[in-house]
């Protein structure tokens, strides 16, 4: 396990300059600048279309930007080899919106994918119990592995996804929506779970949500994206000072009042809980 290091400007898992990013005349991004420090979780937020899941796809190569730079883990994005692809994708999960697991697989068989593409010489019985302890950190119970995702409630297929996501042993971790179409509880839930595995295996965690509990619950900060590229980031107190419409809107409308209001109940309730 790695030791909990303080996330600092000094010390920056993703690096973007100057990004843009456009389909037909639409422009999605326009000279977008984002870092997301290691060992933080960074939440991600902006309406809906300003661009949140582009960006992550062009962080992780799946979307060749107009121009721009991106850096992930000291690693140029663009002009590597097939070598230097493979070998910065074995460093990172991933987890799309939705889950994405294949509906023809099991869930252990869907955690054992990446597996076997980075490491053919894997024997079965070495994937099956790589995959057994995957589907248990993600909060899985054990007879979940054999089930196909049309037998999973939304919160198990999430939790499969995370698995899966899990499986390389990544040091980032990307999640686009993580808890959307989960009730209240099992968000909450599905939360505490992000949490915990950050802290205990040290990730760095790119986060795109519009789940305002899930800002105040976990991130230790975010970035709003607006106007074709991030326009703040930083902690919720600090985002609170700009003066940006739709970052006052967000934080300050009635969801965004309610979720201030829980964040600090639940601040009184533990008060020697780390600040998230
Ligand atoms: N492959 C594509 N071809 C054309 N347009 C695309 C493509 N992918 C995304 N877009 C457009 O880019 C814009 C940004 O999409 P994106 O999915 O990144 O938004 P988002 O911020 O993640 O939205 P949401 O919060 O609704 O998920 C949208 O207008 C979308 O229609």
């Amino acid at each position: 396990m790695m030791a909990a290091r303080k996330p600092s400007d000094d010390d920056i898992a993703i690096k973007v300059r100057g990004l843009n990013n456009c389909f037909g005349d639409t422009i999605i991004h326009e000279n977008l600048d984002l870092d997301v420090r290691r060992g933080e979780i960074l939440g991600v937020v902006g309406g809906s279309g300003t661009g949140k899941s582009v960006l992550m796809r062009s962080i992780i190569g799946l979307q060749t930007p107009v121009s721009g730079e991106v850096e992930v883990l000291g690693q140029p994005m663009v002009g590597m080899s097939d070598e230097e692809t493979l070998a910065i994708r074995k460093r990172w999960g991933i987890m799309f919106q939705g889950g994405a697991l294949f509906s023809t697989l099991t869930v252990a068989e869907n955690v054992q994918v990446p597996l076997r593409e980075f490491y053919p010489q894997l024997d079965k019985p070495f994937l099956d119990s790589l995959a057994a302890y995957k589907i248990q950190l993600a909060g899985l119970p054990a007879d979940a592995g054999p089930k196909y995702p049309s037998e999973l409630s939304g919160g198990m297929v999430k939790r499969a996804a995370l698995s899966r996501a899990l499986s390389l042993d990544p040091e980032l971790l990307f999640l686009d929506e993580p808890t959307a179409g989960l009730d209240p509880i099992g968000a909450a839930a599905f939360d505490d779970l992000t949490l915990e595995l950050q802290r205990a295996l040290g990730l760095t965690v790119f986060l795109i949500t519009h789940d305002l509990d899930t800002l105040y619950a976990i991130c230790d900060r975010v970035a709003v994206l607006a106007d074709k590229k991030v326009i703040a980031v930083g902690t919720i107190p600090e985002l609170l000072k700009t003066n940006h419409e739709w970052i006052q809107e967000y934080f300050n409308g009635p969801r965004g009042r309610a979720a201030t209001g829980a964040a600090q109940r639940a601040k009184t309730a533990a008060p020697d809980k780390e600040d998230a």
